[in-house]
């Protein structure tokens, strides 16, 4: 055969690839994914979720709203059992993801190319609100054991995960970021567990849209790539929890430092914690080797919790309601040998609205995250440093 002949033989795409540049391209990324409305099922059907047992209706007057209603703020969405209003479009506003199942938030979004290093991701078409359901991350149900590529899959409780993989919905496209705009929750809703991003902070119209990895991805043979967010708190990989720099330390400074160093450790693990906790997305941050960070991190972890408990346990332990033992045992992810009254537990909920940086400075303003154990955490973190 002669050379002009072999070369007809070989498929096109072969010779193209030698031309091309060793990036990724807009055809190289399959797109094409079946478009699903709702989870469906692969290796498993997703359980009726055992939180959503004796769920009390939320105790809105008015009408409900986001930011007040016991049910959002517990992360579980209206339903017209768990409603005050029995789930009434026209005054319930804790009804994101039947919205969006409906097709009402599409306008929100767009799927749009961001380049060769990061491949496909996701925009915003309009300006949109902190704590608004962006999109729902849709999937198949599949048993984790099961899944070998975790690029697009969010786990779930019970050795389950949502694999968008093959059929999920425009929030697959998602890309990681160390500072990111928006947050994965893992909601109840109807009972089951759903997860929605929801913006973090207000989002202005044509911003990429992204959220950390590190909150609600998992899977121990995960690969771990190298991160191109282009944040100054970029870690380098994807799915590392993000983490100050250390290096530029100017004389003088040291202590304002290590209190920085020391509030951001606590608002990380209360951050995860409390995402946890908050049920929220299952969260491997602490499972994360992160090299010199590991000891600080786990030592602040029992602190911060600590300081929680000492503070609730300090606080008026009247009566308790089931909502208050149901929000202590989600919150803290045990059942609570302390109690307290159910307002200062709706109370306490009122502050935790999103589970994020903000929220928590707003609960450390507020007296949640104890300033003493702060101080703690701080001297820990200085005689770490000695
Ligand atoms: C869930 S997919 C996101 C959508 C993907 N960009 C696409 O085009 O299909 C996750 C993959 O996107 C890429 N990616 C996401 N965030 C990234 C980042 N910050 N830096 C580099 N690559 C990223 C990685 O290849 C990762 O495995």
């Amino acid at each position: 055969m002669g050379k002009w002949q072999r070369r007809a033989c070989r498929p096109f795409a072969a010779r193209l690839r030698k031309h091309l540049p060793k990036t990724i391209l807009a055809w190289q990324i399959p797109r094409s994914y079946k478009r699903l409305r709702r989870n469906r099922c692969r290796d498993a059907r997703l359980p009726l979720a055992p939180e959503s047992q004796g769920l009390g209706t939320c105790e809105c007057s008015g009408q409900c709203e986001m930011g007040s209603c016991l049910n959002a703020i517990m992360l579980v969405e209206c339903g017209s059992k768990t409603c005050n209003f029995g789930g009434n479009a026209a005054l319930c506003r804790n009804r994101q993801f039947v919205e969006a199942q409906a097709g009402k938030r599409e306008h929100l979004i767009e799927v749009f190319w961001t380049g060769a290093t990061k491949g496909y991701g996701l925009r915003t078409l309009v300006h949109i609100a902190k704590g608004q359901l962006v999109a729902e991350y849709m999937g198949e149900i599949a048993l984790q054991s099961r899944i070998s590529d975790w690029r697009y899959v969010m786990s779930l409780p019970q050795g389950l995960a949502i694999d968008a993989s093959k059929a999920g919905g425009p929030a697959r496209f998602i890309n990681h970021s160390c500072e990111p705009n928006c947050v994965a929750q893992r909601w109840l809703v109807m009972g089951r567990w759903r997860v929605g991003i929801f913006a973090a902070r207000e989002i202005p119209p044509s911003e990429e849209v992204t959220f950390s990895y590190t909150n609600g991805r998992g899977g121990s043979g995960q690969r771990v790539d190298p991160c191109r967010c282009g944040s100054a708190l970029c870690t380098g990989r994807i799915g590392q929890p993000p983490r100050k720099s250390r290096s530029a330390r100017e004389p003088g400074t040291e202590g304002t430092e290590v209190k920085a160093v020391a509030r951001e450790l606590l608002n990380d693990v209360c951050m995860d914690a409390k995402a946890d906790a908050a049920e929220t997305i299952h969260c491997d941050v602490l499972a994360v080797p992160d090299e010199d960070t590991e000891d600080e991190t786990e030592m602040l972890s029992s602190l911060a919790l600590s300081a929680q408990k000492t503070f609730l346990e300090q606080s008026d332990q009247s009566m308790h309601g089931a909502q208050c033992t149901e929000f202590c045992h989600s919150f803290y992810g045990s059942p609570p040998a302390w109690q307290h009254s159910p307002q200062q537990a709706k109370q306490l909920l009122e502050q935790q609205r999103i589970p994020g940086r903000t929220a928590l400075e707003e609960g450390a303003r507020l007296g949640i995250y104890l300033p003493s154990q702060l101080k703690i955490a701080y001297s820990e973190a200085q005689l770490l440093k000695q």
